[in-house]
């Protein structure tokens, strides 16, 4: 089958674009693998998928699937590149696009400067909406987020690490470190994406705050392990240490492929807002083996 796709990334978390809003591909968990694929594909961390409106009230529906092929419920950077995917391909005139995901309604605003911000939704953080299973733990309170531990069993050293679960719609397993480059985030990463007590996986993001208003971010994604941003990560590092007392209200995100800036006011029905580039890399067409 051959198909054709639209190249983006978003800090340097990078995505194949495809169009959906005429015909369905129709593509498996396997195609969605090879795509991503850096050696037989394009190279993705995530597959996107450009869909029409399934209700009144939004304008599209985005489909999100990982590397590993499953699909996902979330993706920040791929929301920012979803919204100037379809303005600039002319699919819609609206600057502000009301986009359906798997986990809800968001609202991305596209920028003069190429920017775009998008509402993210509320945070979730009961452990049992992550889903994190907190049964025979005992938390630690710092500010007003618990922080919970985390046996790293597999580890050579048996760690115990101490975590916020905070779900952005898809989950996050956030650790604070006094070093973000040295912090073993491939190692423990992994560990966390599979541990037991995260039902649905999850991304597992590191943490070194540089002031209040500025954080180094690292990211183990699930599905696609480190990239080199992660825009929901971002949002939950954020909650997570505005909740421990630790950050403002407008939090500079460093990540390894470039800035985000958060902003969450801290209640529990406030959303949190993302601004980050969006950038189209290149455009092409492959063919996908239809055996898989
Ligand atoms: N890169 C993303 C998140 C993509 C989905 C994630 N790996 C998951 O499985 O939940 C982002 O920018 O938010």
């Amino acid at each position: 089958m051959q198909i054709r796709f639209t190249k983006m990334q978003g800090a340097g978390n990078d995505f194949v674009v495809l169009d959906e809003t005429r015909a369905r591909l129709g593509l498996t968990a396997a195609q969605y693998r090879y795509l991503a694929n850096r050696h037989f594909g394009v190279g993705a961390d995530q597959i996107l998928t450009v869909r029409p409106a399934p209700s009144e009230g939004v304008d599209f529906e985005y489909v999100i699937h990982n590397a590993d092929g499953g699909e996902v419920e979330q993706c920040g950077n791929g929301a920012r590149c979803f919204a100037r995917y379809v303005h600039d391909k002319g699919l819609t005139g609206k600057r502000v696009i009301r986009v359906q995901t798997l986990s809800g309604v968001i609202a991305p605003e596209l920028h003069a400067d190429g920017r775009v911000t998008v509402d993210m939704g509320r945070p979730e953080l009961e452990p049992a909406k992550v889903p994190f299973d907190i049964r025979g733990l005992a938390p630690e309170a710092l500010g007003t987020t618990q922080k919970w531990p985390l046996a790293l069993d597999g580890s050579a050293s048996a760690a115990t690490v101490w975590i916020a679960p905070v779900s952005m719609g898809n989950p996050h397993a956030v650790q604070l470190v006094d070093d973000v480059e040295q912090a073993p985030v491939a190692a423990w990463g992994s560990l966390i994406e599979r541990h037991t007590r995260f039902p649905q996986r999850v991304n597992a993001g590191f943490m070194q705050v540089v002031n209040r208003g500025e954080i180094r971010l690292r990211v183990y994604e699930r599905g696609a392990g480190e990239t080199l941003a992660c825009g929901t990560g971002a949002c939950a590092a954020v909650v997570a240490g505005i909740g421990w007392g630790l950050l403002d209200a407008r939090v500079h995100v460093h990540t390894h492929g470039g800035l985000l800036t958060i902003e969450w006011a801290g209640g529990a029905g406030d959303s949190v807002r993302m601004t980050g580039p969006a950038e189209f890399v290149f455009e092409g067409q492959i063919e996908i083996p239809d055996t898989l």
